[in-house]
């Protein structure tokens, strides 16, 4: 029997079997921000502990760490200080890779890491960020831990799991105009609901993903924790090796053709078997935007409120329903066209570079509605003056958002630079949850990909984007 590409990525790191189902697993890379690492590494000093392997683990400022233009080393966040301050004093000690405020190489960890080719295919890769499956668009193996097995990892270059079952999730078909891998990923935790991939390696495989372009690989992974899982992977090929190919942390020279010819070997043999198999027709599939306060209630953007109360099972039938009070929406309500106050493009799911062309050329030309405050935090310093030399911030500034400096930005108020939309404010964003309170208090956020966003700014409603031609199609 043939092995899934979970398989051989786990067989190839197992150190032990410690028996009862748990296994000793090395980690390859380990990277740590300033909020969880910053808890990590205060552990580890107290208990006189060395970094294992220094050289494998890196460190960057993404959350607490406020993006508004000009920024310093400074936050919004009540507290906020203590974790920056801790965390820097902290990490440099221990030889650990820090790209700090001033590096071009900061940025949200889940956009640095396959950006720098710190994470690779075939690697385990950890954080204590729930959003590290991520990088499983890149082909590794990457999930969010807790602090103790940040601190072990960081002793120990190692963690202690078990073996999560395998799930394949095939996108079948491919994706019409103005349809993308953010809704690829909404439509199927609707389908499946929140809870539908629970405790799997998740493998996303079909036509559909094969000619995603790696951003949008990277959209899809992103949401894995969304729907439960592990970890969320996509199998490397040749997009994946053309877009690591001379990054800074990717392998060079001989070590680069010995590397590919070992990823060449991963992914799942044709005759390997998966605990569980989920499928999602593709060629009919249409833009998301969610209504509620869970990533599963979404529905397509020409779509109704749902009716809780037809919900077959009581336990989302009550949670439901407590999401559409919040959301005041009534059921049966178009979801398209509910009046907005706030945009936001930015977030570990939603702010590489694609996402930013894609949007700029929704926004190029045209103006944000009134009244709506409009925001645009790219992933990482190096996305930022990326778009910058193609001039996308002037178009995004001359439309009418803002444009600012990278980082978690308004994802998530609280623990991100304390950035929050005001109170009752009924938010577009393309982040990836839309929890009571998250982008601040009794916010009601609406995820959709950067397209429906920017089109949503525009039309200060939330807006079908294939509706909005770019201004050069037109012509
Ligand atoms: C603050 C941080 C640890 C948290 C996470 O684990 O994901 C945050 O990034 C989030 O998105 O909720
Ligand atoms: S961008 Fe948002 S989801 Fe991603 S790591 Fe930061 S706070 Fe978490």
């Amino acid at each position: 029997m043939g092995r899934t590409f979970f398989e051989k990525v786990w067989d190839d790191h197992v150190v032990a079997d410690l028996g009862d189902g748990a296994f000793l697993i090395h980690i390859d890379r380990h990277f740590l921000h300033e909020v969880s690492g910053a808890v990590s590494l205060k552990e580890i000093d107290a208990r006189h502990r060395t970094v294992r392997n220094p050289e494998l683990t890196f460190g960057t400022v993404d959350h607490v760490l406020e993006t508004v233009p000009g920024r310093g080393m400074t936050t919004r966040m009540p507290g906020g200080d203590d974790f920056l301050r801790e965390f820097t004093e902290r990490i440099g000690p221990h030889g650990i890779r820090f790209f700090d405020l001033h590096d071009r190489r900061q940025g949200i960890v889940h956009v640095i890491a396959p950006e720098l080719g710190v994470a690779l295919p075939g690697m385990t890769f950890i954080c204590g960020d729930s959003h590290t499956c991520t990088v499983g668009g890149v082909g590794a193996f990457a999930w969010g831990v807790g602090s103790s097995d940040s601190e072990h990892a960081l002793a120990t270059q190692t963690v202690i799991m078990t073996r999560p079952k395998t799930l394949r999730v095939n996108f079948t078909g491919q994706l019409r105009p103005g349809v993308h891998a953010k809704d690829m990923i909404l439509a199927l935790i609707a389908k499946y609901t929140a809870d539908g991939g629970t405790g799997y390696a998740i493998e996303f495989a079909g036509e559909a993903v094969r000619s995603l372009p790696m951003d949008g690989r990277l959209t899809l992974c992103n949401m894995a924790v969304e729907f439960g899982g592990r970890t969320g992977t996509v199998a490397p090929d040749e997009i994946t090796f053309a877009y690591l190919r001379d990054r800074e942390f990717s392998p060079r020279g001989a070590d680069w053709d010995r590397a590919v010819a070992y990823w060449r070997t991963l992914p799942s043999d044709a005759d390997a078997a998966y605990d569980m198999e989920y499928e999602l027709d593709c060629s009919t599939l249409e833009p998301q935007v969610t209504w509620g306060t869970s990533p599963e209630h979404s529905v397509a953007i020409g779509g109704v409120m749902p009716d809780p109360a037809a919900s077959a099972d009581p336990i989302a039938r009550t949670s439901r329903q407590r999401a559409a009070d919040y959301a005041e929406i009534e059921p049966g309500a178009s979801v398209m066209g509910l009046p907005i106050t706030g945009a936001f493009i930015g977030s570990c799911t939603n702010s590489r570079i694609d996402d930013l062309r894609a949007a700029a050329a929704i926004l190029k030309g045209r103006k944000v509605a009134e009244g709506v405050t409009a925001i645009c935090s790219p992933g990482s310093t190096a996305t930022k003056l990326l778009a910058e030399a193609e001039g996308i911030d002037r178009i995004f500034i001359e439309a009418g958002f803002e444009w600012r400096e990278s980082g978690c930005s308004l994802c998530m108020s609280g623990a991100t630079g304390g950035e929050s939309f005001p109170r009752d404010a009924r938010v577009i964003a393309s982040t990836n949850r839309n929890f009571e309170d998250r982008q601040g208090p009794h916010v009601r956020s609406h995820l959709a990909s950067p397209v429906t966003v920017a089109a949503s700014a525009i039309a200060g409603r939330i807006a079908d984007a294939r509706a909005f031609a770019s201004k050069e199609d037109e012509q």
